[in-house]
């Protein structure tokens, strides 16, 4: 990991309320969040905490209210709505939690729509899939994989732009113990020898051992998980 360069997120002071009236609620609240290239990031907390709304607006789905959101530099409320999606095309990738693969697809023509979405019209998926492990599946359709494969071609269509950002949200929720561990230990490496910042969503504690931090959503507010004791992550910790 380089703490020396620009980070590839950066959330500064970020508020964001939703809702009308009486159930007006505030998703985040005072929120800030730096991410480095090649950290693996895990959030936890209770439903209806703010995760979704943290990643909403680190993937410039939505904009805080008031606070910022940098990814590698670029200031995310500068940008139109276009120049965000954009944007958000050829530096961020998503990763939903059952693969959110389109059915009729090959897991080859998932990687090739998602680089001619991002304009980029000569994505070879082949080395993609390799390096998730699954070449030996392209020519399948999402009906014919197991969900640990659905998850895996769904990493592989998000890495496909090489973004600097992967957005995970519970990756593991339609999977065995397994399973799980093998799909996470996947980001683990991705973040690690790509040099990628992966912020992954999580209510499943027993995968954040492969995480270089984890931090713990409670209310709209973000913190470091209490107990949370990966002797790696100390240092880290300091740079939320
Ligand atoms: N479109 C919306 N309109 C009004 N309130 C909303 C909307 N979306 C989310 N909320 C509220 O904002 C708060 C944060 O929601 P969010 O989806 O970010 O939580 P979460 O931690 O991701 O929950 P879960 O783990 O259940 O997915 C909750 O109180 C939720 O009810």
């Amino acid at each position: 990991m380089n703490t020396t360069t620009t980070p590839a997120l950066e959330i500064v002071d970020a508020t964001l309320e939703l809702g009308d009236g009486d159930s007006r609620v505030r998703a985040l609240d005072s929120v800030s969040l730096t991410v480095q290239e090649g950290e693996f990031v895990a959030i936890v907390g209770p439903s209806g905490s703010g995760k979704s709304s943290l990643l909403a607006v680190a993937g410039a789905l939505s904009n805080p209210d008031s606070g910022s959101v940098k990814v590698h530099g670029t200031d995310l409320s500068t940008l139109s709505k276009g120049a965000a999606a954009k944007f958000r095309m050829k530096n961020i990738g998503f990763v939903f939690q059952s693969g959110n693969l389109l059915p009729a697809l090959t897991a080859a023509d998932q990687l090739k729509l998602a680089g001619r979405m991002a304009g980029n019209r000569k994505v070879d998926p082949e080395p993609v899939l390799e390096s998730v492990g699954m070449a030996h599946r392209a020519k399948h359709r999402p009906g014919h994989l197991s969900g640990g494969e659905r998850q895996r071609v769904g990493i592989a269509r998000a890495l496909v732009n090489d973004p600097t950002l992967l957005l995970v949200d519970e990756p593991t929720a339609a999977l065995d113990r397994r399973r799980s561990h093998e799909v996470v230990q996947l980001l683990a490496d991705k973040a690690r020898d790509e040099n990628v910042a992966v912020v992954m969503v999580t209510h499943d504690h027993d995968i954040l051992e492969h995480c270089d931090r984890v931090l713990e959503m409670i209310d709209g507010r973000l913190e470091p998980l209490v107990g949370w004791a990966r002797a790696a992550s100390t240092m880290d910790t300091a740079s939320q």
